[in-house]
């Protein structure tokens, strides 16, 4: 037995050796450094109850993993623009987090922990089967934001054999659940407003079983060495557009989001669309010498990647 293990724990040369053994899994697994898995469906509210953590007055210190559905990343700087540390914020870009980019979502998590003046507090997603992650972060718990606008439609959606319902799959393995957006017939403790809740409710309550979903990936594939056997819906798909110039403004879609340089404004225009319910609001200013680079992601059905792209171009200024 190590000696500077036995030394951190009160009493423990009196205690038989499976006792000390319990004790020592006891306390590296009190340093380990808590995660929260922050999810729901897109559109739901996770990056405005991110930004509500960030900027709320709970004395923790936060490291935040985030993971896009387009390869454009939008969120990162509409997080980071509220967070006092950017340099705690990393995107992983483009894929199913725990399959495509698991790897990365490991990286990052290491990188994290390695560097121990950071404590990642609200690390997003799947970690549990690493085990040089999970001897360094143990899993909070899984904090699941609902659209009660638009839940029951992506709830009730029939999917293929074999696809996996995400909606569903989010709101089955959540320890909490925020109804989020109002919501008449909802008493108000049930619901949440622009993610607007108890900061004890989503950090540090330690979920009792913190057990993640077992997932499939089309045709059961591999990647990274490990096995899927659930299937994502391929006929969700994203379009990214990135391209220079400025706009006038103007589908059926699950999702739209983007940063805009708007005609006649020094401000970046925010773009977000969640079904048929947009909103827009000023972003920061654009610097004096910076590209005023236009970025917006559609996420959809069938989404028709040409016509969109060529409808964008026709807003070019
Ligand atoms: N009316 C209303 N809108 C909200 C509320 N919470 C968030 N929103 C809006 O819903 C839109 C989407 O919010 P986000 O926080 O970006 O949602 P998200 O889950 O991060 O979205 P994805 O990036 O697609 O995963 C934004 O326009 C928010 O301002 C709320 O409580 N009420």
């Amino acid at each position: 037995m190590p000696r500077t293990l036995i030394l951190g724990i009160p009493g423990a040369w009196s205690l038989p050796q499976a006792t000390i053994l319990t004790r020592i899994r006891h306390w590296v697994s009190i340093l380990r450094v808590p995660a929260t898995i922050i999810t729901g469906f897109l559109g739901s509210g996770k990056t405005t109850l991110l930004n509500h953590i960030l900027t709320s007055q709970h004395g923790k210190r936060i490291a935040v993993i985030e993971n896009e559905f387009g390869e454009v990343d939008i969120d990162g700087s509409l997080v980071a623009s509220h967070s006092s540390s950017n340099e705690d914020i990393v995107m992983v870009n483009n894929g199913c987090l725990c399959c495509t980019v698991r790897g990365d979502l490991v990286k990052m998590l290491l990188q994290l922990v390695k560097e121990k003046q950071r404590q990642p507090s609200p690390v997003i997603e799947t970690f549990c089967m690493d085990e040089l992650v999970s001897r360094h972060v143990k899993l909070d718990g899984v904090v699941t934001l609902v659209d009660c606008k638009h839940a029951m439609q992506h709830l009730n959606e029939v999917k293929p054999r074999f696809v996996v319902n995400e909606a569903v799959e989010q709101v089955a393995y959540a320890d909490r659940i925020i109804l989020n957006k109002e919501l008449e017939t909802l008493t108000k403790k049930n619901q949440a407003k622009f993610g607007s809740v108890d900061m004890d409710f989503v950090l540090g309550f330690k979920s009792i079983v913190p057990v993640l979903p077992s997932h499939h990936h089309e045709a059961g594939h591999e990647h990274d060495n490990h096995h899927h056997d659930h299937v994502h819906d391929s006929t969700v798909s994203s379009v990214s557009i990135v391209t220079e110039g400025t706009l006038d403004l103007d589908e059926d879609l699950y999702r739209m989001k983007g940063v805009l340089c708007v005609n006649g404004s020094d401000q970046r225009y925010v773009f977000q669309g969640v079904h048929s319910t947009l909103d827009g609001c000023p972003g920061g200013t654009w610097g004096p010498d910076e590209k005023r680079i236009n970025k917006l992601v559609f996420i959809g059905r069938n989404l028709d990647e040409t016509s969109l792209r060529k409808g964008f171009r026709g807003c070019i200024a």
